[in-house]
Order: C-alpha cells, then structure tokens, then sequence
C-alpha cells in the first residue's frame, strides 16, 4: 500500500478543515480525488506532502511517516501544484538541476528520462529561458516534467486538466499511464470529471472535508444506489445532498 490516510483530521490552525478522512492509494493505482470548491482537496494534499500537520490521524507512505524518515518519505512524493512555483533568477535547465539534486538523482539518467517530456512538451530549445516568464501552461508543463523525471512511487497532481492544452493533457496522461505501468501511484484532484472516469482506476468523494463516497465507479454506483449513473451524476446528487428544494 503506497499512501494510507487514516482518520485525519486538520487544518489551517484552529480551523478544523478535514474530519476523520480516510482512503488509501495502492501501488499501480490512479485515483481521483474529487469535490466541490473548498470540499478540502487541496488541504488533503497539503498534509500528504508535510505542509501541515494532522490533528488526529495519520498519513502513511510505505507503512512510515513523514516524522518517521523524513527525507525518505518526501523523495518518495513528486507533486505538480495547482499553480505552478518557480523560481523568477533561475533558468528551466537550473529548475531541472534543483530536482535532480532534491531527489538525488543520476544527473545523466535524468537528462536522458527528460528528454523526450521536453520535446513533447516544446521545451527543449528553451533550456536557457527563465520559466518564471513562460506561459501558464507552459509552466505547468515545467512542473510536469521535473515531477515525472523522478522516480517518486507516489505523484500528486492538483487540478492538472484546467491551464493545459488538450495535446498536453494527452501527453500528461500518457505519463501518468506510464507511471501506473511501472508500479507507482497516482493522486489527482480534479474537477474535469470526465477525464477522470476515463483515466482514474477509483474515486474518493470529499463533501464539507468528509469522504462522502470512495471506490471504483461500479462501487460508486452501488454506494449511491445510481446503477449505469456517470462520475459527474454522481458528483451532482451528493452536491444536492441536503439542499432544500
Ligand atoms: N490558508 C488557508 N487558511 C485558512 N483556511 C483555508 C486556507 N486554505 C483553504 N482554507 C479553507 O479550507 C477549506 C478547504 O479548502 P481547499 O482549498 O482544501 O478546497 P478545495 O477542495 O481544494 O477547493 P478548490 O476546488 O476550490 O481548489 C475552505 O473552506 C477554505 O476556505
């Protein structure tokens, strides 16, 4: 089991954000993690990746946790930000290099493993420009490649679909299958529910910082007693949940 989240509970200081989550993300599996604005994705993710810390609960990769071998958890985590982080002084070759080195990569085998990432993605002539001034989605795509250039066994990607082109949202599925082929893990938030029923092996559900519903989407399905019923059928009852009429 890659990622195990167990009963968390946080949030940003005294505001309590998430209550009692808990789903896990097997070796080999893409999983989407679905809900409306503000259902508390990206918090989740913020306490994946160690930018906050758990109430109660706890988060697990590889049966340890982030207190438990600090360096090896966060080298086994590549995560894509919504909005991408760049560096204004450095070049897309510097941004590379500061990957390579955060992950104590081989520096030729990286080279060799960007390579192609960057022709797709229209950057290898661009290896001495200042990302910081590229494009949105052409910064995106820089977070892409420095993620899946590494050999993290966990990749979490936040919105992915929303900045790219529909070209570079192939390509970026094509690495993500890739990946999922090699036996890593997949996290992503998204709200392009199509792309995520074709792409994601399985769903969790967040409403009000909850899981409302987790699983494939024939498990879905039986959950939400909408047999035949799409990811966005499914994700519109639970947001109606509750409404008055
Ligand atoms: N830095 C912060 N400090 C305090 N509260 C925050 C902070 N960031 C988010 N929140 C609150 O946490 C809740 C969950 O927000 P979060 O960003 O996790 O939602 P989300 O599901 O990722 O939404 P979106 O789809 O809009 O990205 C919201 O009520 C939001 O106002």
């Amino acid at each position: 089991m890659a990622l195990k989240i167990s009963n968390l509970s946080g949030g940003y200081g005294q505001t309590p954000v998430l209550h009692d989550v808990d789903f896990s993300v097997a070796d080999g599996r893409v999983v989407g993690l679905i809900g409306l604005n503000g259902a508390g994705k990206s918090t989740t993710i913020k306490h994946i990746i160690g930018l906050l810390q758990p109430r109660s609960g706890k988060i697990e990769l590889n049966g340890k946790t982030l207190a438990q071998d600090e360096r090896a958890y966060r080298q086994a985590i590549a995560y894509v930000p919504e909005t991408p982080v760049l560096y204004p002084d450095l070049t897309l070759r510097e941004h590379l290099e500061l990957t390579m080195m955060a992950y104590s990569l081989d520096k030729d085998q990286a080279w060799a493993t960007l390579q192609p990432m960057l022709k797709k993605f229209r950057l290898d002539t661009k290896l001495d420009w200042f990302p910081d001034n590229f494009s949105k989605g052409m910064k995106q795509k820089v977070m892409i490649a420095a993620a899946f250039m590494t050999n993290a066994q966990l990749y979490i990607i936040d919105e992915p679909f929303t900045g790219l082109d529909p070209v570079a949202v192939h390509d970026l599925l094509d690495l993500v299958a890739a990946k999922k082929a090699a036996g890593a893990s997949v996290l992503m938030s998204t709200h392009v529910l199509a792309t995520a029923q074709d792409n994601a092996d399985s769903f969790v559900l967040l409403k009000d910082g909850r899981v409302r519903a987790e699983g494939t989407l024939d498990q879905l399905r039986v959950t939400m007693q909408m047999p035949a019923a799409s990811l966005d059928d499914m994700y519109m009852a639970i947001t109606r949940e509750g409404q008055s009429e």
